[in-house]
């Protein structure tokens, strides 16, 4: 198959993340600033030029649910207003490929910042596990922000960020009884999601990480409901 424009970009990048989403929080200066249940949050504070762009790490554990279900929840379009609560609205602008979409995405605007909006390719992969061979693979879903020449920034009412995220995610899975078959109890899914948002106009970093703070953490934990949800009744797509 012929391949888009943007593949190296998309292959180095969802690489890149992988590694990085499989750092361990021991390394590096990150802070703890959430924590529920089995969901830990972590950032560092980062600013460039003045603007806050702290990175985000968020572990969380949770049962009943694949890696590939997670994975395709978070990248399909279908889903996408089931879980993201401060969507206004959301375009598929380019369809690379079976798993590569470019999105528009408009933010409800959350005071006093001025509205956001994101243009971001969406890429879904599944990843052979060499670290682990009794692992399941590992499912990813990196999303970049990118160019579109229909879609220039700033033109509109929206102010545009730039994000790099990532949602990379381990199925484990707890053996049955001898020729039982495995059920949603025997399996266990490990997310990691990344994201660095440069917010593109300036925000006040006190509101930015007020809003971080807050946002995040529902986000994360609505979503993963969201999943568990719509795969209750569904059989398992590992
Ligand atoms: O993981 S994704 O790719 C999922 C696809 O939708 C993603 C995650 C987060 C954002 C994002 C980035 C920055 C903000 C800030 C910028 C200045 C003021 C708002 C907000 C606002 C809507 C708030 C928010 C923050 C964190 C999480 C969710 N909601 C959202 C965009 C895409």
């Amino acid at each position: 198959a012929i391949k888009h424009r943007l593949w190296p970009e998309i292959d180095r990048i969802t690489l890149e993340q992988l590694h990085y989403a499989r750092l361990e929080v021991g390394t590096g200066s990150w802070q703890l600033f959430a924590e529920d249940g089995d969901m830990r949050m972590y950032r560092r504070e980062e600013e460039a030029d003045g603007l806050v762009v702290d990175p985000l790490k968020a572990c969380h554990v949770v049962k009943g649910v694949t890696g590939h279900e997670v994975c395709k929840i978070f990248f399909s379009p279908e889903y996408r207003s089931g879980w993201e609560a401060t969507l206004e609205d959301m375009t598929v602008v380019e369809n690379i490929s079976n798993d590569t979409l470019v999105f528009l995405q408009t933010h409800k605007r959350i005071w006093p910042a001025s509205q956001r909006d994101a243009l971001f390719w969406s890429h879904i992969r599944k990843v052979p596990d060499e670290q682990d061979v009794e692992a399941q693979d590992l499912w990813i879903v990196c999303n970049q922000s990118t160019e579109h020449p229909e879609y220039p920034a700033n033109t509109g009412k929206c102010v545009r960020i730039y994000l790099t995220v990532c949602l990379v995610c381990q199925t484990l899975v707890n053996p049955p009884k001898e020729n039982e078959e495995i059920n949603r109890e025997d399996i266990t899914c490990k997310i990691t999601y990344c994201s660095v948002v440069n917010p593109g106009g300036w925000a006040p970093a006190a509101v930015l990480r007020a809003v971080y703070k807050r946002e995040y953490p529902k986000f994360l934990k609505r979503f993963t409901n969201f999943c568990i949800d719509q795969c209750k009744d569904k059989p398992i797509e590992f």
